[in-house]
């Protein structure tokens, strides 16, 4: 312990409170200030460009500080926390007038990446996820993670090589460690972290305890076993989970009693969606990193936070079992009902409600404000008027229609592992749940309603927060302050009455505060319950019981009144926690709902069709379009750079048994990575329950979605664009199944021609031999368009283009058969190259042609690679191995000295 006795009295207080949170920013309450101090002040200063200055002296040194005033925290808070800084906010507790020393301080809210629950803070369309990583020591990690504002912990467990795409699914803003992985494990994170400049708090290794966090476990669901949550054997999980809800409580300073949920995401139940995959598909970020325009940015067109949140947890975690899918696609058909159009109603009826889902997980942290409880009041009448337009009737229909969703549901009542799911997403059909959970019991409407102001201020402290007629003391607080010149009036008429004289005057000022004046003329008239106060000239001042009474209240009226508010909201807060549940479930509901309807009117905006789940592996998409390209080409009205098609141009896909791969040859700008994407953009949305765009689609089964596309340099750790190409064909070659889609767009570029071209050969052979994935198999290598000759799953089409004089246009038609030719040069053209060098590239290209046929050696690219010849022994070596030196004379080992040379 260090030795703080040569510090101020104050700074000693500092110390203490700065050595429980050594990695944290200590913002410390000094009046109207937070103050930081040395270390943390030099680190502000240079994050926020806020003055650096010194007071004083603590032991021997100077102190260093900056301050930032109390009502601009929020602020410099989301500064801080978008540059990945944690906060400790540490305030003042005690109270100032009694204490001696320093006021009593205490850290009441530690604020962090991936435990924000301020809706200042916090992006609307984004959950913000704290996610706890356990090394266990067989190679293996336990996961949990949990949005503070959800009440769900998610826990999974996964191989060590897999965490990257573990952490990609569950996207973080923060994780958390403990303090005892292995330096290569740490290492290995931490490059990970900084890559994805993702922030990486250390835990003790104590905190990471399998039995305390099974045990933790059950106190939030209040359950005696995890069996009914299928989560009691991911002893790993349990170990991430202890120390996860150790750092959550550490962050918001009490208990997260709105946790009663859990939910195991087992690596097989998912479409596995790998972190290329996700980048290469521009599901939520650009490829230059811009949120928009992604598939995610075309399809939330939702009216909520709450529906983006669950619509983007929806793409990012399609489930392999089609069930969940089915429910959706069930419910966004009676949605799009066409006589009511529910949809429409429904997304009139959502705009502007309140983010219930945050607002409750604050109610129950007791971190909430005045407004957001009145905004809450608002989403409450809200759902009551949305329960009855929900259109439960549409989708019994619809389910009757879709005999595969009903014989979906038969299965899943006899099934046990049911109740693995979060609750809304059990049967009964979707639209019943949602209307069910919709139902919040009336009086938590009504008591909000009563309680509070319909404008109340900011910040409790303030006042003017609880509503009229709630508390009869504080009406009478806020009377005696409303309405004191009437009282006083009032008061001058009755004692004017009662002693007749007509000059009598209540008043007030600050010194004597109120009295009755009486001049000297009258005095004789005073009643007897008059006190004298004071004596002037010519009049004399009094003060009744009734008067002092009335003082006593006046004065303190406002200070009281300020108290009495904050009396009753703490009341509040703690009448609302046994809605606490109910709220949560239906934030679910309306999350659910307004995802559902924004899915329905992207289908028919967009002019989408439902998809065809079966149970033969196939991919068969008729007319299909890429949604982002397209809806940009709408933008632009077909003005984009290249000459590219005015409107987008559908193309169909039929991969099934027999057709397992595509080789994808044409021009480049031809369309051929726009194909791929949109079959796995297509592959997706069906997966995760929408529409599609396409005029039908039929889908087997699919297990994961792999992209090998483009390339881009990974400097940072190390890795060439051809080591990154090849690392991440490698994975796919590893991890791709028959129920896999697998896009490969012009492996083996990065080297020489033909390292490249024998390597592509190589995948593909792999892929159709091997794996038998679903591939789309783009390149510029034509001699791959023999590889079908050779392969009976696979067939080659071309994206067509057509020549117009020396320039090209393209058609960007899916058509069969191998391109004819590159069209190189003419695309360099219509990007603009000097005709010099077009001109030389020209006549290159036809000497390099005549070259290459003269010399033309047909060379199996296709061919298996050779065996090693099994030749046996040589006779030198037969002979040495008859040899035993054991048994031999002198004169034999001479003898066959002479024999072994001979042979040799
Ligand atoms: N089906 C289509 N209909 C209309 N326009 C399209 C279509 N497909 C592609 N395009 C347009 O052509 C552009 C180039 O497409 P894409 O990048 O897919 O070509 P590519 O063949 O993969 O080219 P490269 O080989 O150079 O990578 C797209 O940005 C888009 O504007």
């Amino acid at each position: 312990m260090r030795d703080l006795s040569g510090h101020t009295p104050m700074m000693q207080q500092y110390l203490g409170l700065k050595a429980d949170h050594p990695e944290t920013l200590l913002f410390y309450r000094m009046g109207d200030f937070y103050e930081l101090f040395f270390a943390d002040a030099e680190k502000v200063t240079r994050l926020l460009d806020i003055t650096l200055t010194q007071r004083g002296q603590s032991n021997g040194e100077p102190v260093v500080m900056a301050g930032v005033p109390f009502h601009s925290l929020e602020t410099y808070l989301s500064r801080l926390i978008k540059l990945g800084e944690s906060v400790a906010i540490c305030e003042q507790v005690g109270d100032v007038a009694t204490s001696k020393g320093p006021v009593e301080r205490k850290v009441v809210r530690v604020v962090t990446p991936g435990t924000l629950t301020d809706s200042a803070l916090l992006s609307d369309k984004t959950e913000a996820y704290v996610l706890a990583i356990h090394q266990s020591d067989r190679h293996g990690c336990g996961l949990a993670w949990l949005s503070v504002t959800q009440g769900l912990v998610h826990l999974a467990e996964c191989e060590t090589a897999e965490l990257p795409n573990w952490i990609a699914r569950v996207a973080p803003s923060e994780i958390i460690y403990s303090a005892e992985v292995s330096p290569a494990f740490e290492q290995q994170l931490k490059n990970f972290c900084s890559n994805l400049g993702l922030p990486a708090q250390v835990r003790p290794a104590f905190q990471f305890d399998a039995a305390l966090g099974g045990r933790k476990l059950l106190e939030h669901l209040q359950a005696a076993s995890l069996n009914a949550w299928n989560a009691q054997d991911v002893l790993q999980a349990h170990a991430a989970a202890a120390a996860l809800l150790a750092y959550a409580e550490h962050t918001q300073g009490r208990a997260l009693t709105h946790v009663h949920g859990v939910y195991v995401a087992r690596n097989d139940a998912l479409i596995d969606l790998p972190l290329t995959t996700r980048r290469n598909l521009e599901l939520t970020q650009t490829l230059r990193g811009e949120d928009s325009p992604t598939l995610f940015s075309l399809l939330d067109t939702c009216m909520t936070g709450m529906g983006s949140r669950q619509l983007k947890n929806w793409l990012l975690s399609p489930e392999r079992d089609r069930s969940q899918a089915m429910h959706r696609l069930a419910a966004i058909e009676a949605l799009q009902d066409n006589r009511t159009q529910s949809y429409k109603v429904l997304r009139d009826a959502l705009k502007g409600s309140g983010d219930v889902q945050r607002i409750s997980a604050r109610v129950s942290l007791r971190q909430v404000r005045p407004r957001e409880l009145v905004s809450l009041g608002q989403a409450l009448q809200k759902a009551l008027r949305i329960q009855p337009l929900i259109p439960i009737a549409s989708e019994a229909r619809a389910v009757e229609r879709s005999a595969k969703v009903k014989e979906e549901l038969a299965q899943r009542a006899g099934d046990t592992q049911q109740s693995a799911l979060p609750p809304s997403l059990l049967p009964p059909t979707l639209l019943v749940h949602i209307a069910q959970d919709m139902g919040v019991p009336p009086e938590c409407g009504a008591l909000l309603e009563r309680a509070l102001l319909p404008e109340p201020a900011v910040l409790v402290r303030d006042g003017g927060v609880i509503g009229h007629g709630y508390d009869a003391d504080l009406d009478e607080l806020r009377a005696i302050q409303n309405n004191c010149d009437g009282f006083l009036l009032e008061l001058e008429a009755r004692e004017r009455e009662r002693t007749g004289i007509a000059n009598l005057r209540v008043q007030f000022n600050k010194v004597h505060g109120f009295y009755i004046e009486v001049t000297q003329g009258q005095i004789d008239k005073v009643p007897a319950d008059y006190t004298r106060r004071q004596t002037l000239k010519n009049a004399e001042r009094f003060i009744t019981p009734e008067l002092k009474t009335f003082e006593d209240k006046a004065l303190s009226a406002q200070e009281r009144a300020l108290a009495r508010e904050k009396f009753l909201f703490e009341q509040l807060l703690d009448t609302l926690q046994q809605f606490v549940p109910a709220l949560t479930r239906l934030a679910q509901a309306v999350a659910t709902l307004d995802a559902l309807c924004a899915l329905a009117e992207r289908s028919l905006t967009l002019g989408w069709c439902a998809p065809e789940f079966v149970k033969t592996p196939c991919i068969e998409i008729s007319q299909g379009r890429h949604p982002v390209v397209e809806a940009r080409l709408a933008e632009t009205h077909g003005v984009v750079a290249g000459g590219a098609a005015k409107t987008f141009i559908a193309n169909d896909t039929m991969l099934g048994h027999k057709q397992r791969m595509q080789v994808i040859t044409g021009p480049n700008m031809g369309g051929k990575s726009t194909y791929m994407r949109q079959v796995a953009i297509i592959v997706l949305l069906a997966s995760m329950g929408s529409h599609v765009p396409a005029t039908a689609c039929r889908l087997g089964p699919i297990d994961a979605i792999h992209t090998r596309i483009g390339a881009a340099d990974d400097l940072a750790n190390a890795q060439s664009t051809f080591m990154l190409e090849m690392t991440e064909a490698a994975q796919i070659l590893h991890a791709a199944t028959p129920h896999s889609l697998v896009l490969m767009d012009e492996i083996g570029r990065g080297t020489s021609t033909f390292d490249g071209l024998a390597l592509a050969s190589g995948i593909a052979t792999h892929l159709h031999d091997k794996t038998q994935a679903f591939t789309l198999f783009a390149t510029h290598y034509f001699e791959l368009t023999e590889f079908p000759a050779n392969h009976r799953a696979a067939v080659n089409v071309h994206v067509s283009a057509a020549e117009s004089g020396a320039s090209i246009v393209f058609l960007h038609e899916i058509q069969p058969g191998p391109a004819s030719r590159s069209y190189g040069i003419q695309v360099a053209r219509l990007a603009g190259m000097p005709s010099a060098v077009l001109s030389h590239a020209r006549h290159a290209l036809a000497s390099l042609e005549a070259g290459a046929d003269a010399s033309k050696v047909q060379v199996d690219l296709f061919a298996p690679p050779p065996l090693q010849d099994d030749v046996g022994p040589s006779p030198l070596q037969a002979k040495l191995a008859e040899i035993d030196p054991d048994k031999l004379s002198p004169r034999d080992a001479l003898d066959a000295l002479y024999q072994l040379k001979k042979l040799l």
